[in-house]
Order: structure tokens, then C-alpha cells, then sequence
């Protein structure tokens, strides 16, 4: 369990209830009512963000058995304590190296029923239930090979060095998965290369580089397959422009910048701006070049003539995410039910807008990490039905030897790709390749010829000096595989922000500033918004000249015009079927009917000079 630090934490503060149990147990609460975990987490007043996630980890891990033991002991009507910190006190004391440390009240309250807990769990045999219903999913590290910074040969030259063994990798997909679920592959010196993506290396989940060079130097990436997947399914041509319209943190377009060899466009659009922070920092480590950052809503986005490409990967509920928390429990509770209508209800009106508004996009990849149909299939569908210039691809087909489809039940489903973490070995993933119908779908042929046999290295036995934690596979992740490097820079970016603050200024500011422009001038594609690699002196001199107060009042007009655009976007899309859902479903079905008389219905005239007044 990795909770050393936290006692460490507590031994200076014996006389209170540590800041990290009080924030553990704040996020729990949001968490329980429905709110996305991974949000909480950043969000949290708590600067150790590795810290806080291996607390609530622990707690995910031993719900079942406190459900239990508060349940017997009837702790919560007799302590007169807040449930959720209850649940994080218990945890610590029973399952933490350390126990509780401290005589805070809430702490001395809670050691009191150590012997009763310890007695209800040997009566009831808790510890079996623990081990029979937490059975973990174990998902090997995916480690990709950044190729803007380095090359494979150079990565698996240093890996030969550090006594790593090069498995062969398997001809059929079947054997891959076979390989990596093995025995064989529970050593951990050993990797393979894997089947689909070639930059990307497999190993057992357990091994970690966080002290070498090349992992801290952005060389290698922790990247989960199936976000790599998503990227590698839209598979942009280098010099071609490319658009990220939900970037943060910057995983996927700093892959698609590699794909395109940092050549021709690429746009990342994220409208969280504590996120935008971390991206634009990461994909600086990353070395990516070709990319324009713009920390704005995608629906406000102004509409470039020349993108060809579009990844949507919009923020959803992370059901697919192995080991996050309970599904069974989020699946029951009422608002998790509604936050799933309402994210799908998103995802969609962000899908129609792209399909709508880029007049010269010929391929998106729709992907979600999200377990959920409403937010997947029922989207994809959706957008289909009301956009009939674009088709599916079949993604499996792109993805030699991969069998899960999309769920049974949806027109798409056939077309749609499922990553499954007991089968596929990957976190939960969907997703789903739009092309333009008229254009040639040559596209499948070229894909499957990409997939390369990878060369069958002499394996060689060597001792293994990287360093493993073993007691970290008992920390549940969420995109922790991912995001560790994005919380170190999260806590980087939080101080340089504050500082920056200070000063009135940001680098986000610039890109208000920017943005405030385009509106203003409505010249929409000569704008220049800030280069992502501006340096932050540069972006400091350049932000004292503006004035403290219009920048404010810019932020503030900015904030308030998008969310009147994301009310109204809200309100009106298709899957909520509303009054006005259901007017624009018969509005657009008058369109499709007028389309070849070449009329246009007076609302749909009125939307388009809405749009270019938003934008
Ligand atoms: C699942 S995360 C994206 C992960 C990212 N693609 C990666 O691979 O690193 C979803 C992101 O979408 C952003 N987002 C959600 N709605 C948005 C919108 N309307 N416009 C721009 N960004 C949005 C969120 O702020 C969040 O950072």
C-alpha cells in the first residue's frame, strides 16, 4: 500500500485530522454524488495529488468490507463524524503501513473500534470478500516510444543495456494477448514490442522508469494502448492540419504531432484552463512543434478551412478506466444516471458540430474512455442520423485481430471499436473513425498495411535493475498510468500560475486577449493566438503591457458568451428529447426534404448567422 507518506505527513501534525483525510474525504463525497473523479482529484485544495489518489484508492479497494464494518458497529450514529471521513480514518488505521497517527478527536474516535473491526472482519471473514469481489483487473504499462524526441532502436538499445529482454512479438493478436496474460510475462525484465503500434512497448505492469533519463526527458511516455489507439486510428498525413478539440493534457495530439512528424497543422483546444497549463507544458517536454494552443470552448472555436483531420475525445465519465471505482455502485446511484445523459448530451452536440462545421474534414476519430453505451454507440448513431455525408469505418478491421465491436443493439455497433481491460488487456475504451462518404476508403487497405511484423530480437538473459515497486499494484489508477507525469506538472504549473497571477497575468491571458480580438475584428482565420512554446518571460513582458481591468472584464465577457453558448447547446441537443430537441429533429428532417429543392428553413438561415456572430 502506498501510504508511507502520508503517516510521514502526519507525524508533524499529530494534534489534527490530516489536510489529506479531510480532502480525501471532501472528494469522496463529490464523488458519491456523482461527480467525475478525476476532476475532483485536480480540482482538490491538496497540493500532493499522488498522495491524495493512493488514499482514495485504498478506500475504492475496502469499501466493501467498511460498508460493513460501520454497518455492525453502528460508528456512525454513536461518533455523531461525517461518513466519508469515517471511511478514510478506517482505512488508514487498518490497512495503512502506519495506522492512524495522531489524537485528533475524529482520530482517537475512530481507534476505539480497531479491536471490534478487527473481530466483526475474523466473525464475518471480510478479508475473503475483499479478495473475491475486488478481483483487479492487471493491465500491463504501456510505455510509447516518443519519436519526435528519439528513435525505437535508440529506446530498445538503452533497454538491452538495462538487462531488459525483447520478447518476440507474436504474429496474431490472439497469441499477443495470450503472451502478455502469461506467466512468462510476470518477469519483470521482460517486454514486448506491441502488435498494433509499433512505438508503443509492453510491459508487466509492476515496472516503472520513473528515475531514468529517457522517462524523464519525455522520451518515453506511460500511455495506455487504447488512448494510443486513438491516434493511431485517425492516422494524419504528415503536412496535413489537424485538429484536437478536447486536447488536455496533451496525450493524444502530442502522439498525433508524431504520427504527422511535426509537420503541417496541428490545433489543440482545450477549454479547462488548469489543464491547458499542463498541456501546453507537456507537449513542450514532448518536443511537438507543429501545434497552435487555444484554451477556448471547441464549439467556439473558429473554423479553419483547411482541417482534415479532427480527434474528439471529450471528457466523460471514465467508466472504462480499470480499477477507478466501483461501476456497480456509480451504475446505481441516481446521479450518476442523470451526469451520464447529460455528458452524452455533450459529446453529441460537440460531434454534430464538427461534423457540421469543417467543410473540408474527411476523417474523425470519436473515442471515449467511458464503459457507457449512452456516451458511445447511442452518440455515434446519433450523429450519423443527422449527419449523411459521413460514414463509419471499420475499426476492428483497422486494429488486425481485435474482436470486441461495439455493443450489440445500434446501428454503428458492427463499425465501433470496444477496448475490453479483461480481454484486450487495456483500460476501457471506445471508439469510432468518421469518413466523408465521397471520398475514396482506401483508408482500411492502408492501415492494415501499416501493421509490421516485428523483428524477432535474441532474447537475453541479464539481471534487472530498474526499480519496481512492488506495493504500488495495490494503488488502483485512475489515468494515473498517464497522468502521474501530468500531476508533477500540474503542481509545477499551479506554482507558476499563482506567481503569475500575482502580476495580473497568464499565459491563458494572452490567449483571452486573443480571442477577445477575433471577436472583435471577426477576421476569423488571420488570427494568431499564441504559440504554445512561447516562453513565459517573453509572454510576462508581452502581458504588462495590458491593463489589469480589461483583462478581467475580457475574461469575464468571454466566460459569460460561452456559457450562454453551452447552455443553449445544452438545451438544444438531440438526445435530450425536449420540446426543443424535438423541434429541430422535424427541423432538420424539413432541411434533408428541402435540401435537393435547394431551399434552406428560416431557422436554420437564423442559425448560421448566429454561428458566425458566436464565432
Ligand atoms: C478526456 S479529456 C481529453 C484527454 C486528451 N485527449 C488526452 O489524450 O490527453 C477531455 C478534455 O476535454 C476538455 N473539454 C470538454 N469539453 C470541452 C469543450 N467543449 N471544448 C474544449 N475542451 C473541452 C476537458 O477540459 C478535458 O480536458
Amino acid at each position: 500500500m502506498v501510504t508511507e507518506k502520508p503517516v510521514k505527513n502526519m507525524n508533524k501534525n499529530k494534534n489534527k485530522t490530516s489536510g489529506v483525510y479531510k480532502t480525501a474525504a471532501k472528494v469522496l463525497k463529490k464523488v458519491k454524488t456523482g461527480s467525475s473523479y478525476k476532476t475532483q482529484l485536480y480540482q482538490a485544495q491538496y497540493p500532493n495529488k499522488l498522495l491524495l489518489n493512493a488514499v482514495l484508492m485504498n478506500v475504492f479497494k475496502w469499501e466493501r468490507v467498511i460498508d460493513v464494518l460501520v454497518e455492525k458497529s453502528k460508528i456512525l450514529e454513536k461518533e455523531n463524524m461525517d461518513r466519508e471521513l469515517v471511511y478514510i480514518l478506517i482505512t488508514e488505521m487498518m490497512w495503512s503501513k502506519f495506522g492512524l497517527v495522531g489524537s485528533a478527536k475524529n482520530l482517537l474516535a475512530v481507534k476505539k473500534y480497531k479491536a471490534e473491526f478487527l473481530q466483526i472482519m475474523k466473525d464475518n471473514d471480510l478479508e475473503k470478500l475483499t479478495t473475491s469481489t475486488h478481483t483487479k483487473v492487471l493491465i500491463p504499462r504501456f510505455f510509447r516510444v516518443n519519436t519526435l524526441l528519439t528513435t525505437i532502436e535508440k529506446i530498445l538499445e538503452k533497454l538491452s543495456n538495462l538487462k531488459f529482454i525483447k520478447l518476440k512479438t507474436p504474429k496474431s493478436y490472439a497469441q499477443f494477448l495470450e503472451l502478455i496474460k502469461s506467466e512468462k510475462f510476470e518477469e519483470k525484465n521482460v517486454f514486448v514490442q506491441d502488435i498494433h503500434i509499433k512505438e508503443l512497448l509492453v510491459f508487466n505492469s509492476k515496472v516503472k522508469f520513473y528515475e531514468i533519463e529517457e522517462y524523464k526527458n519525455g522520451s518515453l511516455i506511460v500511455q495506455d494502448k487504447a488512448s494510443c489507439l486513438a491516434a493511431y486510428l485517425l492516422n494524419p498525413e504528415p503536412n496535413s492540419t489537424v485538429l484536437d478539440m478536447c486536447a488536455a493534457p496533451g496525450m493524444k495530439t502530442s502522439h498525433l504531432a508524431a504520427i504527422m512528424q511535426n509537420t503541417g497543422k496541428l490545433y489543440a483546444v482545450d477549454r479547462n484552463k488548469e489543464r491547458f497549463h499542463i498541456m501546453q507544458n507537456m507537449l513542450q517536454t514532448y518536443g511537438v512543434q507543429n501545434v497552435e494552443t487555444f484554451n477556448m470552448d471547441a464549439l467556439t472555436f473558429p473554423y479553419y478551412d483547411d482541417v482534415k483531420y479532427i480527434l474528439l475525445d471529450p471528457s466523460c465519465s471514465g467508466s472504462g478506466i480499470v480499477n477507478r471505482v466501483r461501476n456497480d455502485s456509480l451504475g446505481q446511484n441516481q446521479n450518476f444516471q442523470t451526469r451520464l445523459k447529460k455528458l452524452a448530451n455533450v459529446h453529441a452536440q460537440l460531434l454534430n458540430h464538427a461534423l457540421k462545421s469543417y467543410p473540408n474534414l474527411e476523417r474523425l476519430v470519436y473515442s471515449t474512455c467511458s464503459a457507457n453505451h449512452e456516451e458511445n454507440e447511442a452518440v455515434v448513431d446519433e450523429a450519423l442520423s443527422i449527419n449523411g455525408k459521413f460514414k463509419l469505418l471499420d475499426c476492428t478491421k483497422m486494429v488486425k485481430g481485435w474482436t470486441n465491436k461495439g455493443a450489440p443493439g445500434y446501428d454503428s455497433s458492427e463499425m465501433c471499436l470496444n477496448a475490453i481491460p479483461s480481454v484486450d488487456c487495456t483500460n476501457g475504451f471506445f471508439i469510432s473513425v468518421f469518413v466523408r462518404r465521397d471520398l475514396e476508403d482506401n483508408e482500411v487497405a492502408k492501415k492494415e498495411e501499416n501493421i509490421d511484423d516485428t523483428e524477432n530480437v535474441k532474447e537475453e538473459k541479464v539481471v534487472e535493475d530498474i526499480e519496481v515497486d512492488e506495493e504500488e499494484e495495490d494503488v488502483g489508477d485512475i489515468e494515473v498510468d498517464e497522468e502521474k507525469k501530468v500531476i508533477e506538472y500540474n503542481e509545477i504549473v499551479n506554482k507558476k500560475v499563482k506567481k503569475v497571477k500575482k502580476q495580473s497575468i497568464s499565459n491563458s491571458d494572452i490567449n483571452v486577449k486573443n480571442k477577445s480580438e477575433i471577436k472583435k475584428n471577426k477576421k476569423l482565420k488571420n488570427i494568431k493566438v499564441e504559440k504554445v512554446f512561447e516562453d513565459n518571460e517573453i509572454v510576462d513582458k508581452k502581458v504588462k503591457k495590458v491593463k489589469k481591468s480589461s483583462i478581467t472584464n475580457m475574461d469575464n465577457n468571454l466566460e459569460k458568451k460561452s456559457q450562454i453558448i453551452k447552455n443553449k447547446n445544452i438545451e438544444s441537443t438531440p438526445l435530450v428529447k425536449s420540446k426543443n430537441a424535438k423541434r429541430r429533429e422535424r427541423r432538420l428532417k424539413l432541411e434533408k426534404a428541402n435540401k435537393s429543392s435547394g431551399l434552406q428553413t428560416t431557422k436554420a438561415k437564423k442559425q448560421k448567422k448566429v454561428k458566425v456572430e458566436q464565432t
